[in-house]
């Protein structure tokens, strides 16, 4: 696993552009050198900046969108088309608008689907949803993602997996069902940290003052079942992609 390396920008709009500039370059790359590329997309304010960043960007075009698997790393377990669910706030943002391949498409199941409203089922139903596009050579029962995007929440969470909660201490499943979230609503579907970490980059993202408390508590070295950011690492690569506002209480010398 890799070591955490800060990439701090003046502000969440410029750390937004960055971003977005720097995932497009990943993905055309990953394109370039296996044909596709998978994302997994995280929910939040940084995230969702990100995709709309990403949007405005004429860089854009350089992807083939038609060849990018898209994933979630936890989801809002309400019914589909919720304003709350990641995914909608990800269809509004930029996926709407680009030319993807609805099957490459892989949101995570709604609590009005076909597996009604079982949450454990929905997790199972994702988590063999990633097993089958994994590979022979793919230990951790998904697929190797080329990048993984995490908001950092401020109280230290990422995906779904909250200080304390059960979720975070999973070291068999790769998806599981939250209940009882501190922050609404109280149902989710989470990947786990295994299953983050198979990833071959994981960029967390961290922008406004709200996340300075977390940053500094995750980079200085806590223990991810109390700050279950600090368990986010990447194969290859583990990004903090911040702004001013958010590196404020980290070590001056970093
Ligand atoms: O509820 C969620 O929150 C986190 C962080 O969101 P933010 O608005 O504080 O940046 C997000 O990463 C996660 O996907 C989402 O479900």
């Amino acid at each position: 696993m890799s070591a955490p390396r800060l990439v701090v920008h003046r502000d969440k709009e410029l750390m937004a552009e960055a971003a977005a500039a720097r995932l497009i370059t990943a993905v055309v790359d990953a394109q370039a050198a296996r044909g596709t590329a998978s994302v997994v997309l995280t929910g939040g304010r940084n995230g969702n900046g990100l995709l709309a960043a990403l949007g405005r960007a004429p860089a854009r075009d350089a992807v083939d969108w038609s060849r990018l698997d898209l994933w979630w790393g936890d989801e809002r377990f309400l019914p589909g088309g919720d304003p709350e669910r990641n995914v909608t706030q990800a269809r509004e943002a930029l996926l709407d608008r680009v030319p993807l391949d609805p099957a490459r498409v892989h949101a995570m199941p709604a609590s009005d689907g076909p597996l009604g409203d079982d949450v454990d089922a929905a997790a199972a139903a994702y988590a063999a949803e990633l097993a089958a596009a994994a590979g022979p050579g793919d230990p951790a029962g998904v697929p190797v993602f080329d990048v993984l995007m995490l908001g950092v929440g401020p109280d230290t969470h990422v995906a779904s997996l909250f200080p304390g909660l059960p979720a975070v201490r999973e070291t068999g499943r790769t998806v599981v069902g939250v209940r009882d979230a501190p922050k609404p609503p109280p149902t989710r579907i989470s990947l786990t940290l295994p299953a983050i970490r198979a990833a071959r980059e994981v960029w967390l993202l961290a922008a406004g003052a709200d996340k300075a408390a977390a940053a500094a508590t995750v980079l200085s070295g806590a223990d991810e079942a109390a700050a279950p950011a600090a368990g986010a690492r990447g194969r290859e690569a583990t990004l903090w992609l911040m702004d001013e506002a958010a590196a404020a209480d980290l070590p001056r010398e970093r």
